[in-house]
């Protein structure tokens, strides 16, 4: 178990990872956690690096810190490594979500576990159309975004506003969030969102993600 001021490979659990750090540790988490799920209970360095495309000295590099369970020729130990990092990343715990958009991908982030998988928790959808008011979508009624934003926001805990919206709908409504005191916005529309330093945007782009895999491919 890490204590919250122990070191680590990356320096104190409470120090900032960099980003290069941070992502290569939320990619291992993501394959971890599968691995979790499918039964696994070791894993390689190799196997990590087959389905990281990260190479596997900067994986074992990485994960050097927690040789104890990086036994050679067994491989990490995927529960204790799933807690490790979580515990690295401060994922640890569950974590509020609130949905915006009850369409086509909203009703499939919401009746999925993609989230929950890694400790997130759809605890509210929301849409602008009154035809989809108090329509059941996963574990939750659609609810009409008004001005209780930020009481809802402080009251349920909402750490992350995930946007499942059309894209012209998308900065407007970061900008309520924003003023609604949410934190992280994850956006899956297009849209190039502008918002203060202190609120962190990621957007999905399942294109991006498609040319990134083409770049293994062609080098
Ligand atoms: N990144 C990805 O993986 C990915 C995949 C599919 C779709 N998308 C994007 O996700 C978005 C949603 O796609 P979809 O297919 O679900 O569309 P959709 O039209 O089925 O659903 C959009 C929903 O958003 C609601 N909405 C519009 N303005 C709103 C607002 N201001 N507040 C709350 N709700 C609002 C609409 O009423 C509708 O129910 C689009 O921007 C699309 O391009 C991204």
């Amino acid at each position: 178990m890490i204590e919250n001021d122990a070191e680590t490979p990356f320096g104190k659990v409470g120090d900032k990872l960099t980003l290069g750090v941070a992502a290569r540790l939320s990619r291992y988490l993501q394959v971890l956690t599968q691995a979790k799920k499918m039964g696994k209970e070791t894993i390689s360095s190799q196997e990590l690096s087959d389905y990281t495309h990260v190479n596997s000295t900067q994986i074992r590099r990485d994960l050097s810190g927690f040789g104890k369970f990086g036994k050679r020729g067994v491989g990490y130990n995927v529960d204790s490594l799933v807690s490790q990092i979580r515990k690295i990343l401060r994922t640890s715990g569950q974590h509020n979500i609130a949905l915006f958009g009850a369409g086509h991908l909203g009703r499939a982030i919401a009746s999925s576990d993609i989230f929950a998988d890694h400790g997130f928790r759809v605890v509210a959808i929301f849409d602008n159309d009154p035809q989809k008011l108090g329509e059941t979508v996963g574990a939750h009624q659609v609810r009409q975004i008004g001005g209780e934003l930020r009481q809802i926001v402080d009251e349920e805990d909402i750490v992350v506003a995930v946007l499942a919206v059309p894209t012209a709908a998308a900065q407007p409504l970061a900008d309520e969030l924003v003023a609604a005191g949410v934190k992280i916005i994850f956006n899956y529309s297009e849209a190039l969102l502008q918002v203060p330093p202190e609120v962190t945007v990621h957007t999905s782009s399942p294109a991006v993600d498609l040319l990134y895999a083409l770049y293994f491919y062609l080098t």
